[in-house]
């Protein structure tokens, strides 16, 4: 019998219906009820993209991808995948305890969200580690950090991306620019040396230089309603910006920080950013997310393998 290696997938969650939304509202404000104003707006976002997101069945579909992929590429260990998320049932804390029910002694945690900051990867990676100790128990954790830089992950952008660009005409293509984004962050993060900002450049960088493409643009999207600076430019006012100052008159946008069709990009992207291209008369367009792609799998899979082998 081969030894079992857990893998612990973390994800940031999301309502399974619509009476979970307020509770994992709370849970996202730390504990504080949303306003009622707040909690209705959030519930309408939801219902714009058909009542719940299809982040919770996306999840673990990645899950299974990748342990399948795992126990396919080697043939020491059995790989045996436990979802943890950060905002709703099943928590990080709920995998750890199962994962050590169950007798594991190692494990491998990778988060699905590529890029580092205090507020994501570090968070999920704390809090996995956390609950090992609370629970006295001795189980081995190698935690893969940000895996943006991935080759296979910037081969699958590559190919979304090209073919976006195939799909234009000629005319098209001259004044298109691409919106390579992430979630944005409180700006304060950057005092304390958060790599997050340079991380998402890093990528457009990657992804200009895997695909020759002229105008690139990176963006922050999703910003909370909170008073205090927020990453920016956000990627509406970016999108205004560029058709008036630059002239572009297609935007192809790329949510690199996110890894599925949810609320962020399914919102966010393809409803108001296409709104702002609508109202200036220019073409929107975005390409699929990596979801299951083999590409997107195996890049995660190299990630693992890396951490292992340091
Ligand atoms: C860095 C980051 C990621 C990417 C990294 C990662 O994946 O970890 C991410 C992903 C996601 N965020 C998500 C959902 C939400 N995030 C919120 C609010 C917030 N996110 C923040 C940060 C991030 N979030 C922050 C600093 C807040 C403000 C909190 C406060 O108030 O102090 C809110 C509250 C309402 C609103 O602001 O929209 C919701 C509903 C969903 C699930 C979508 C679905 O259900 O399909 C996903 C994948
Ligand atoms: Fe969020």
């Amino acid at each position: 019998m081969k030894p079992v290696r857990g893998l612990l997938v973390m994800a940031y969650g999301t309502p399974y219906k619509e009476e979970d939304i307020e509770r994992y509202y709370t849970h996202i404000r730390h504990g504080r009820k949303p306003s009622e104003e707040h909690l209705e707006d959030l519930k309408s976002r939801y219902k714009a993209i058909g009542g719940i997101s299809p982040l919770a069945e996306m999840t673990k579909k990645q899950a299974q991808a990748l342990e399948a992929r795992l126990n396919e590429v080697q043939d020491e260990v059995e790989y045996k995948f436990y979802i943890g998320l950060k905002h709703i049932e099943p928590f990080i804390e709920d995998a750890v305890e199962a994962m050590v029910k169950d007798g594991i002694e190692e494990a491998v945690s990778i988060v699905l969200a590529p890029h580092f900051s205090t507020f994501s990867i570090k968070s999920y990676n704390g809090r996995a580690k956390e609950a090992i100790e609370k629970l006295g128990s001795s189980m081995k954790l190698t935690s893969v950090e940000a895996w943006y830089n991935e080759p296979k992950f910037i081969e699958y952008w590559k190919e979304a991306v090209n073919h976006a660009f195939a799909e234009m005409d000629e005319e098209e293509r001259e004044t298109a620019c691409l919106i390579v984004s992430n979630h944005s962050l409180p700006e304060k993060i950057k005092e304390a040396g958060d790599p997050y900002e340079d991380q998402l450049i890093e990528t457009a960088r990657l992804i200009q230089q895997a695909t020759g493409v002229k105008n690139v643009e990176v963006g922050w999207q999703s910003a909370g309603q909170t008073p205090e600076p927020w990453l920016g430019p956000d990627v509406q006012d970016l999108t205004r910006e560029l058709y008036e100052e630059k002239g572009f008159r297609s935007f192809v946008y790329i949510p690199v920080g996110f890894v599925t069709e949810h609320l962020e990009v399914l919102y966010d992207n393809d409803y108001e950013c296409k709104v702002v291209c609508e109202e200036l008369g220019a073409n929107y367009r975005r390409p699929p997310m990596p979801n299951t792609h083999p590409l997107f799998i195996d890049a995660m899979v190299d990630a693992i393998y890396n951490k292992l082998a340091n």
